[in-house]
């Protein structure tokens, strides 16, 4: 009996569907692994009441979606936005399999969330969220069954209320369920920037292969969180000039390069982290909306804000010559076709961005054994393997003739697949 292929309202959910359809038509996978490989594990979804700090109370929705677990325990974010939604967490727990599965580490995907407005929140009020969601995703969670980490909205603290609550819950410390911890509390040096370093040592190696200059080359970085500010700070310490810059603020434009410092500076210095004002801070800035950075020319650009940015009303605008993808699931399938058209090279999300799950993996790896690492061994081991990844990719998808995307896809799923044929249907 042919599949019958799911879909969904969600344009996340959608687009990662799709894809995977695509992907496992031309390999020739088997109707059966398809099927097992296009719905997810365990979806978990609970409410979570919290008194908020006027007296009242509000129940916010929280959601846990394991995709596979074929390869390993699921890992993926926790996300505190308004928009979170199951499907939404499904497709991210979809891209984390083969992201994982991509990264060669011993995890399947997993994602989550809470659907509040992590900006509108106070400390008190995010912490109580926290808690509450912590411990009701208690059952499903753990260091060898699904294994968490920061997302949109969420930080390093928030991964301390989460393993704080579920060690006082067990009654027993367990540092390895949640990774993205401060270094202070059983987090791994380099992980904060790990996600940006990986990014920037992607569109390094882009560059390197496809024989393009590195030093001076012109890129533009949407979002300047926590992905994009690393991302930024690393592609100027390669020598890169970042000409523009965004957040929800706006874009902030310079024909001759931005000063990334005194832009990282100046968000960390912003209460909510964010870039307002810096037009005035470095003389030659160009405050536009945030849609313009689109329109700017040059070499890469790099979206690391939220998914579907990149789109069929704006794809035939872009000037770049090549998109490395920060964010998860940036660029739509009807955007997708459209660069390719123009010629634009598009390196995928679960390979550029997978550099955060690689550097958990090394956290969780030194939660484990108890054995710390220093910065400079973590980011070492984390840029040759990132390129090594890359060139994996880049190699496939030259001998077979494939985009990048459909590439790293192909190699992601045939691992997945094996896992779960050698391990079989049990359970
Ligand atoms: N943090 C990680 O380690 C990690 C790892 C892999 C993938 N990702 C993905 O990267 C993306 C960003 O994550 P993050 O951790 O940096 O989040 P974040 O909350 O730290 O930052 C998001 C940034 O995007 C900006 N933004 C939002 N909407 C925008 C818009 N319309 N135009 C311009 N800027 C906009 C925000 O102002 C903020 O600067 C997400 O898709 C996330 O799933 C994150």
């Amino acid at each position: 009996m042919a599949v019958v292929k799911r879909t969904s309202e969600n344009v996340l959910l959608r687009t990662a569907l799709a894809n995977f359809y695509g992907a496992a038509e031309e390999m020739g996978l088997p109707d059966g692994l398809t099927d097992i490989l296009a719905h997810s594990e365990r979806k978990t979804c609970v409410s979570v009441p919290v008194e908020m700090d006027d007296g009242s109370i509000r129940v916010f929705e929280g959601f846990r979606v394991l995709h596979s677990s074929a390869l390993g325990p699921g890992k993926g974010g926790v996300r505190f936005h308004q928009d979170v939604c199951m499907d939404e967490c499904e497709a991210l727990a979809f891209m984390m399999t083969w992201k994982c599965s991509l990264a060669g580490i011993p995890y399947g995907g997993g994602k989550g969330g809470v659907n509040c407005d992590s900006l509108k929140l106070s400390a008190k009020e995010k912490e109580r969220i926290a808690r509450t969601f912590a411990a009701r995703i208690e059952p499903v969670v753990g260091a060898m069954t699904d294994v968490p980490a920061p997302d949109l909205g969420t930080d390093p603290q928030t991964m301390v209320w989460f393993t704080d609550t579920i060690s006082k819950m067990r009654g027993r410390l367990e540092p390895a369920i949640f990774t993205g911890k401060p270094v202070s509390f059983w987090g791994a040096r380099g992980r904060g920037a790990a996600t940006g370093l990986g990014v920037a040592t992607c569109a390094k190696a882009l560059l390197d292969v496809v024989g393009a200059q590195v030093k001076g080359g012109k890129v533009t970085v949407q979002g300047f969180g926590n992905v994009g500010s690393f991302t930024a700070k690393f592609l100027h310490e390669f020598g890169m000039k970042v000409v523009a810059i965004s957040d929800i603020t706006g874009t902030y434009y310079c024909p001759d390069g931005l000063d990334i410092p005194k832009a990282l500076a100046h968000a960390a210095n912003d209460p909510k982290r964010l870039l307002t004002g810096f037009e005035k801070v470095q003389p030659g800035v160009k405050k536009m909306e945030c849609a313009d950075i689109f329109d700017i020319e040059c070499e890469v650009m790099l979206p690391c804000a939220m998914e579907g940015a990149i789109n069929a009303k704006n794809a035939d605008k872009i000037k770049a010559k090549f998109i490395v993808e920060g964010a998860n699931g940036p660029t739509t399938p009807e955007a997708d076709e459209i660069l390719a058209k123009k010629g634009v090279l598009v390196i995928p999300d679960f390979l550029a961005n997978s550099a955060g799950v690689i550097g958990s993996y090394y956290e969780w790896c030194q939660d484990l054994s108890g054995d710390f690492w220093t910065e400079e061994r973590y980011n070492e081991r984390l840029v040759h393997q990132m390129t090594e990844n890359f060139m994996r990719v880049w190699n496939y998808s030259k001998e077979h003739n494939v985009r990048m995307r459909r590439a790293a896809f192909l190699a992601a799923i045939h691992r997945v697949a094996e896992a779960v044929k050698m391990r079989g249907l049990f359970l």
